[in-house]
């Protein structure tokens, strides 16, 4: 675990954040010069905050009344910049071997990452011959070959295009499966984080303002206001069921029988296989109500459910719905006065298969 309370003063506003941070992926959000680096940073060593401690498991890294504070390459942190920064003299190879030579590695053996990483074809090339996407592989790799107790990725998506972006996030959802440590993951790009993890630690100012399950979160005014108006995304773990090539159907099951969603979707066909978890996403402006099970729709799922929430957002009302699963659903006000709806009230939510998006 990480432990953080500290102050670090900045240009226009100083830094202060008391917060732990678990084993698992935490997706540190908020806007540009919110903060988000700065944490990264005072953790990391690269930051001396003016005041507080900073502590990983037990070990106090930094603690300014004490006056510990431990150099950043003594932190056994494995830090990925937005850019990556590999030596662009040294091959793949080397660069990675570079990770085992500060602390050996622990988690992970050489071949494992390469492979887990898909590294093996590119040992022998120098960084400058190869793309963004296998450059911030490799600054991955380097970091988890050297054993780290935390990792720390700053826009791990940044430098790279929104194809490369999708490779590289089922890479980090894999290493997260591997290595139990804590991973802290900053972007400005809520649906990127949400495909990685539901944890968000929230930064407005220097300020955590929420530090949460996103479905959780989505009941603070705060938080909604940072989400902003058109990212209230659905992020829903389920299990494969059964895959349809022939129709491009892959059926996800989450409570059984009565509320399988149907996802039509072709990469979750190569990706995944029957039985594996899969971790769906629906914009909460792709799903309607309907007081009734329509019939003869192309809408392949309509699941029944009961309203347990509603928040009001001016012309829009987000309505929570227990489907078995949470699902988030935003109408606009007058439809939501129409249809009545209200807490404890009985609705189908409809969505197409194709409102579907799956990470990797
Ligand atoms: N070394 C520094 N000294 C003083 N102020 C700094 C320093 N580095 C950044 N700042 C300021 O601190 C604030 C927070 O910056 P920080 O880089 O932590 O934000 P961020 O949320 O990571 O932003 P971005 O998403 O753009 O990378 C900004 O106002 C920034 O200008």
């Amino acid at each position: 675990m990480i432990k953080v309370d500290f102050t670090l003063q900045r240009d226009i506003f100083d830094v202060r954040i008391k917060e732990n941070f678990h084993v698992g992926i935490t997706g540190i959000y908020g806007a540009s010069g919110s903060g988000k680096t700065s944490l990264l940073q005072s953790i990391a060593g690269l930051a001396t905050p003016e005041k507080g401690f900073v502590k990983i498991y037990d070990n106090i890294v930094f603690n300014s009344e004490l006056d510990i504070n431990i150099p950043v390459q003594k932190r056994n942190i494995g830090y990925v910049f937005q850019e990556g920064r590999l030596f662009p003299h040294m091959t793949i190879e080397k660069n990675l071997l570079y990770g085992i030579k500060r602390f050996g590695s622990k988690h992970l053996g050489f071949d494992q990452v390469v492979d887990l990483l898909n590294l093996r074809h590119l040992l022998q090339t120098k960084p400058a011959m190869v793309s963004g996407g296998e450059r911030q592989r490799t600054a991955l790799g380097r970091a988890l070959l050297s054993a780290p107790k935390i990792l720390l990725l700053d826009e791990p998506f940044s430098a790279v295009d929104v194809q490369l972006r999708s490779q590289i996030l089922p890479f980090l959802l894999k290493i997260h499966r591997k290595v139990k440590i804590p991973i802290l993951v900053v972007s400005h790009d809520l649906p990127d984080l949400l495909k990685l993890t539901d944890r968000l630690c929230l930064i407005q100012k220097g300020r955590c303002i929420g530090h949460a399950d996103y479905h959780d979160l989505l009941r603070s005014d705060a938080a909604l206001e940072m989400f902003g108006k058109n990212s209230i995304m659905n992020s829903i773990t389920m299990k494969v069921k059964e895959i349809d090539t022939d129709r491009g159907i892959t059926i996800l099951s989450n409570n059984g029988e009565a509320n399988s969603v149907r996802v039509k979707c072709e990469k979750s066909n190569q990706t995944y296989k029957v039985g594996e978890e899969m971790k769906i996403f629906i914009s909460s402006d792709d799903i309607a109500l309907s007081r009734e099970k329509l019939k003869e729709v192309t809408i392949q799922n309509q699941l029944k459910g009961v309203i347990v929430e509603t928040i009001d957002r001016g012309a829009t009302t987000l309505c929570i719905v227990d489907v078995g699963f949470q699902l988030v659903v935003e109408i606009t006000a007058e439809s939501g006065k129409k249809m009545f709806v209200e807490p404890g009230n009985t609705v189908w939510c409809l969505f197409k298969s194709v409102a579907i998006d799956v990470a990797g």
